[in-house]
């Protein structure tokens, strides 16, 4: 053992090492077997006791069952089984949301759990790298129990001791993979608990149809604007007020998608002055379309600075105005929430040729970002290259949309440096599906998967010709 040996070599384990001179380990006591057969069988009453709780459904019936054969021999059974069936169709026709949560996703569950995961438990996690082995003895992480929701079974797991959910977060393609889920996402509950979540159907798969605009300026939730949807079948809000928000994506991955959900979600405060968009546009596609919209819009390099530098000047002016008075901004029309949307921000902060104009767009930007929240203004920037070189004001910004990305690396450059290890690849997002993303939801560490509304351009030209007959009646 002491010798010049490169190999790993097998150590005995109660051999000592030259680390301990003296080493202490707990003897090894055979156990008898009625210990053993004791422990099974309390185990098996802990079942059946926990059954009524975990299965109320199936217990029942399986209890009416045996009792109405009991009383009545196989009439009983006949009955109950009509009754059932006509109960459970009534039930089914009449409330078919809490048939489909209280049978059908817990039967599948139940199926899932035993056919899929627990059948696979061993092999996958085995092969995978996630059983522990300790004095020859293998460990593994213990399926807790396995729920069903529209779009996705969740797993959870209990871990074993002195393992760390980050092992399971490095191997989400195995896990994929090991059980024939298009992908893996970990959610950690707590200390040894986690949650692996493999989806089985796409919710996002179809493209949404642009959102209704809300009723009135009082129905717009700046914190809350609805976007579109998340994996799970909820409305996807985006929080605008007291953040800034950056969306990167290549080209064509639904940039303007996202610029104009957001815009849409805002329509009836923009027309009553309790919002103002300052549009940047250097492309002069994806704004000037609905540019009535818009406080103020710019398109070439000198002017898309002044647009930032008269939106810096109109910030401070307001900060003045609150310093010592007001500590967080309300929307008013005197002072309405100010966003400043820049499309492209590449082209002002790396690819404009004139290097003064460069400089100028960035400070004026970074002031923005650093200084904008609490007096009510926010910088919404798109992006197609999220390197450093190109957009090195990153981290001014608290939220953040990856849409398709090119490199698995920008994943953690836009989200966050364990963001791809939690299962946001957004660098394999289908280019079919543009305006689907991963994003950081509010008190979330695990990443969204998410799809904004499309905002056609005939949505756009109605708001537009809305906001045209708005000025002209006012
Ligand atoms: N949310 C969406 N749902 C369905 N289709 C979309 C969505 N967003 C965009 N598309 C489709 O993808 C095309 C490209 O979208 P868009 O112009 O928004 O991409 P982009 O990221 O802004 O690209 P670029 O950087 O080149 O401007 C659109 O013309 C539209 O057909």
């Amino acid at each position: 053992m002491l010798g010049n040996s490169n190999g790993a070599s097998q150590v005995e384990h109660t051999t000592p090492v030259p680390a301990h001179a003296i080493r202490f380990t707990t003897p090894v006591v055979k156990t008898p077997a009625v210990f053993i057969l004791g422990r099974w069988l309390w185990r098996f009453l802990a079942f059946l006791a926990s059954l009524p709780v975990r299965f109320p459904l199936s217990v029942a019936s399986a209890g009416a069952l045996v009792g109405s054969w009991v009383l009545w021999d196989w009439v009983g059974p006949a009955v109950v089984c009509t009754v059932a069936v006509v109960g459970g169709l009534a039930w089914r026709h009449w409330h078919p949301s809490t048939f489909r949560r209280w049978v059908t996703l817990r039967a599948l569950a139940l199926v899932r759990g035993v056919w899929v995961y627990r059948r696979h438990w061993q092999p996958v996690l085995v092969v995978s790298g996630l059983a522990e082995s300790y004095l020859e003895r293998q460990y593994l992480p213990r399926i807790r129990s396995v729920k069903c929701s529209e779009w996705a079974d969740r797993v959870r797991v209990k871990l074993v001791p002195g393992t760390a959910p980050a092992d399971f977060e490095d191997r989400t393609p195995q896990l994929a993979h090991g059980f024939q889920a298009p992908a893996c996402r970990v959610e950690v509950l707590g200390p040894l608990d986690l949650v692996l979540e493999f989806p089985r159907r796409d919710m996002l798969a179809d493209p949404i149809p642009a959102l209704p605009v809300p009723d009135s300026a009082d129905a717009v939730d700046l914190v809350a604007l609805p976007m579109g949807r998340c994996e799970d079948g909820r409305t996807w809000t985006m929080r605008l007020h007291g953040t800034h928000v950056l969306v990167a994506g290549v080209t064509g991955a639904g940039k303007g998608s996202v610029i104009w959900s957001a815009v849409r979600a805002m329509l009836p405060a923009i027309r009553s002055g309790l919002v103002r968009v300052r549009a940047v546009d250097p492309k002069r596609m994806e704004l000037s379309y609905g540019r009535t919209l818009f406080h103020r819009y710019a398109d070439s390099g000198e002017a898309c600075v002044e647009l930032l530098e008269e939106a810096v000047a109109d910030m401070q002016a307001r900060a003045d105005a609150y310093a010592g008075a007001v500590r967080s901004h309300t929307p008013t029309t005197d002072d309405p929430f100010e966003v400043v949307v820049l499309d492209e921000v590449a082209f002002l902060t790396a690819y404009h040729p004139d290097r003064e104009v460069r400089r100028r767009a960035e400070n004026a930007m970074a002031t923005l970002t650093s200084q904008g929240r609490s007096v009510g203004f926010t910088v919404v920037a798109a992006l197609q290259d999220p390197r450093k070189e190109v957009m090195n004001l990153r981290n001014l910004f608290p939220d953040k949309v990856a849409l398709r990305l090119d490199e698995a690396s920008q994943v953690d450059m836009v989200l966050g440096p364990d963001a791809r290890d939690r299962g946001a690849d957004a660098h394999l997002i289908d280019p079919a599906a543009p305006g689907t993303a991963f994003v950081r939801l509010e008190g979330s560490k695990t990443p969204t998967r998410v799809r904004a509304a499309y905002v056609s351009d005939a949505d756009i030209d109605a708001m537009t010709a809305d906001e045209a007959g708005g000025e002209g009646e006012g």
